[in-house]
């Protein structure tokens, strides 16, 4: 549907996006996921044709639209948008809002247009003009209106970003079934990850205006090729070692080395903090079974236990011998940690990521 071959971008010749490849396929959603002025907007008004590549091709079933010397405008490329404010005409009413994207008129169009409506939800509000709904109906109608004229390809730039969270929850689940229910391929641009994991087939990662790492939300999440990426997938906590003998001394215990990795070489251990898991000191069973046979795990103190609802997190503080590290561990549900207690923590080895630092930043 919608193809990115080797784009480059630049605002009055400053790089935003370099060297950027990747697809989105029918029915298919597509994120594009990263911090602060990783490109994200840019790459989505290039495939609006709202920008034009400095390098590179975009392609929409098959057809160049998009290259250095080549721009479709915006409204021959058959695309339907949703911008984070939704950009409703106030003066318009909702199903006049809805039908401005239709270019024919008449009984059709109006079937059309509450057929729609009626997919999103919202076919009560027909007549009800835009500053009398709340940001969730405006969200809906807005989402009515790019998909009236039935566009292969809709682009979402953060389309929950003014709604709260209990509010956003819903949306987008009503979102990821209209979405799917008329087989509309979406790029969508958040820089939340966990909203990219609900939403998305594919999520591609942006770092500096060039994708990190691209594929889908599972891979990325349990197989980060940075610590950008294994950052971005949720809380870590990191620990600092050097290479010996293709090991990893930490005060958790000793962690394998990957295969590109010298001795000598500076190393962070990335570890979730759902990775940590948590024994009383007292509980002797438990430790045999599930920490002495496993060479990662150390004694801590617990500092303070949280509960945040669904998860507690519990602060821990492990002796180095030196001084002491913090340490975070998410645990699910209620806990009964005391402040003050001794505890023993162990590490889920497959929640524990190995990456190289060079100059004191991790790859
Ligand atoms: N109109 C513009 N003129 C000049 N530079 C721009 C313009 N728009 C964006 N940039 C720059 O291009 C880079 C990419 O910006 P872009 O808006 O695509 O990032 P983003 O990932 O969408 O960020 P955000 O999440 O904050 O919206 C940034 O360095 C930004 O400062």
């Amino acid at each position: 549907m919608l193809d990115f071959r080797n784009v480059g971008h630049a605002y009055n010749g400053t790089p935003s996006v370099s060297d950027v490849s990747f697809t989105v396929d029918e029915g298919e959603v597509v994120s594009l996921l990263g911090p602060s002025g990783c490109g994200k907007t840019t790459l989505l008004r290039l495939a609006a044709g709202l920008e034009t590549p400095s390098k590179g091709q975009i392609l929409l079933q098959n057809q160049i639209v998009s290259s250095p010397d080549h721009s479709l405008p915006p409204e021959k490329r058959g695309i339907g948008f949703m911008f984070q404010d939704y950009a409703l005409f106030p003066h318009l009413s909702v199903i006049q809002n809805v039908l401005f994207g239709l270019k024919t008129r008449g009984s059709a169009a109006i079937a059309r247009a509450m057929d729609t409506l009626a997919q999103t939800g919202i076919e009560d509000l027909a007549d009800v003009y835009p500053h009398e709904l709340s940001g969730g109906q405006q969200q809906r109608v807005a989402l009515a209106r790019a998909l009236a004229p039935n566009p292969k390809v809709i682009l979402l730039d953060e389309p929950y970003a003014g709604l709260d969270s209990r509010l956003r929850e819903r949306i987008r689940d009503q979102m990821l079934h209209v979405l799917k229910a008329a087989g509309t391929a979406a790029l969508m641009v958040t820089h939340d990850a966990e909203e990219a994991m609900f939403m998305s087939d594919r999520i591609v990662v942006l770092r500096e205006g060039e994708i990190e790492q691209a594929g889908r939300p599972v891979n990325l999440y349990c197989q980060p090729k940075s610590a950008f990426v294994a950052e971005f997938f949720g809380e870590v906590n990191r620990l600092e070692g050097v290479v010996k003998d293709r090991k990893i001394q930490t005060p958790l215990g000793v962690f394998d080395a990957s295969d590109t990795m010298d001795d000598g070489q500076a190393a962070s251990v990335v570890i979730r903090h759902e990775a940590l898991q948590i024994v009383p000191d007292s509980d002797h069973a438990l430790q045999q079974t599930q920490i002495l046979s496993n060479e990662n795990g150390a004694a801590a103190e617990v500092m303070e236990a949280r509960l945040l609802g669904r998860a507690s997190l519990i602060h821990l503080s492990v002796p180095t011998g030196r001084d002491e590290v913090h340490l975070h561990a998410r645990i699910p549900g209620l806990n009964s940690f005391e402040a003050g207690s001794q505890v023993r923590v162990q590490v889920d080895p497959s929640q524990a990521f190995v990456f190289a630092t060079k100059q004191g930043s991790t790859i």
